[in-house]
């Protein structure tokens, strides 16, 4: 059992690929606890970062090291896409998957499923096929999925990017409550308001490379570089 796995610290971080620079060079420290925001334009490099850090996307240059090994920290990570990936099989099976999967005891895997099923507020769907369920409640069982298994950290890509108000709430609210229980959370999201309403720090990118970052209250009430002033005023920048 680790106490923590972080800081994650990524130096010099570049990925190319067919001689193009999609990254890079990133250069950055993530502390526990909080909220990181990832903002920036289409093709800025957001989800490639993101990638990176939980260790799915090569990188061609640089190092990318969590506080104990990488293969020790992902146990602790989790993953979530824009658009959710279930398993053809009940929201339920869904939920239990990951927890099998770690040969958690039976009678714990029944008690977690029923309590994530009411945070999800999916607890009337359980027998459902999960491929059947609306595009938030999809959202909600890969968020209760991902958080079954108490990620210390996670990381999510547009979480919310087709949802209408009520079905982001959820999320965000799903969001909150699991940095209450001690998970870093990593996002992306083109949403202003959201990224305001949940981060504690955020990072712009722009051509692959962080071009600004800092702790929320600056970074959106006193944008220093012109870049991050023009895409809050929302010209086309990039
Ligand atoms: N495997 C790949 N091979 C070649 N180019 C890639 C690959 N993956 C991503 N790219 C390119 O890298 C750039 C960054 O893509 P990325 O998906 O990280 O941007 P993003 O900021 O997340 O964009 P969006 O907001 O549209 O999701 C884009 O120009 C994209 O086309």
């Amino acid at each position: 059992m680790v106490n923590t796995i972080l800081p994650l610290v990524l130096k010099e971080v570049c990925v190319r690929r067919r001689g193009k620079r999609l990254l890079g060079p990133v250069s950055l420290s993530l502390a526990p606890g909080g909220c990181t925001i990832i903002l920036g334009p289409n093709g800025s490099g957001k989800t490639t970062l993101l990638k990176v850090m939980h260790g799915v996307e090569r990188i061609s240059s640089g190092a990318v090291a969590w506080a104990v090994p990488d293969r020790e920290a992902q146990h602790h990570q989790g993953y979530v896409f824009q658009t959710p990936i279930m398993l053809r099989r009940s929201v339920g099976d869904n939920l239990r998957y990951p927890l099998q999967l770690r040969k958690t005891p039976r009678a714990v895997i029944e008690e977690q499923v029923s309590d994530w099923a009411r945070r999800t507020g999916l607890e009337d769907r359980l027998t459902l096929p999960a491929t059947r369920l609306s595009g938030g409640e999809k959202q909600r069982l890969a968020l209760g999925r991902a958080l079954i298994r108490r990620p210390e950290v996670l990381f999510l890509d547009e979480p919310c990017a087709n949802l209408d108000g009520p079905s982001t709430r959820d999320i965000e609210t799903l969001l909150l409550e699991a940095q209450e229980a001690g998970t870093r959370v990593i996002m992306t999201t083109h949403n202003f308001g959201q990224a305001k309403r949940l981060a504690s720090d955020a990072i712009f990118m722009l051509n692959g490379t962080v071009r600004e970052s800092g702790k929320a209250q600056a970074f959106f009430e006193t944008p220093q570089t012109p870049e991050l002033q023009a895409f809050f005023r929302g010209d086309i920048i990039g």
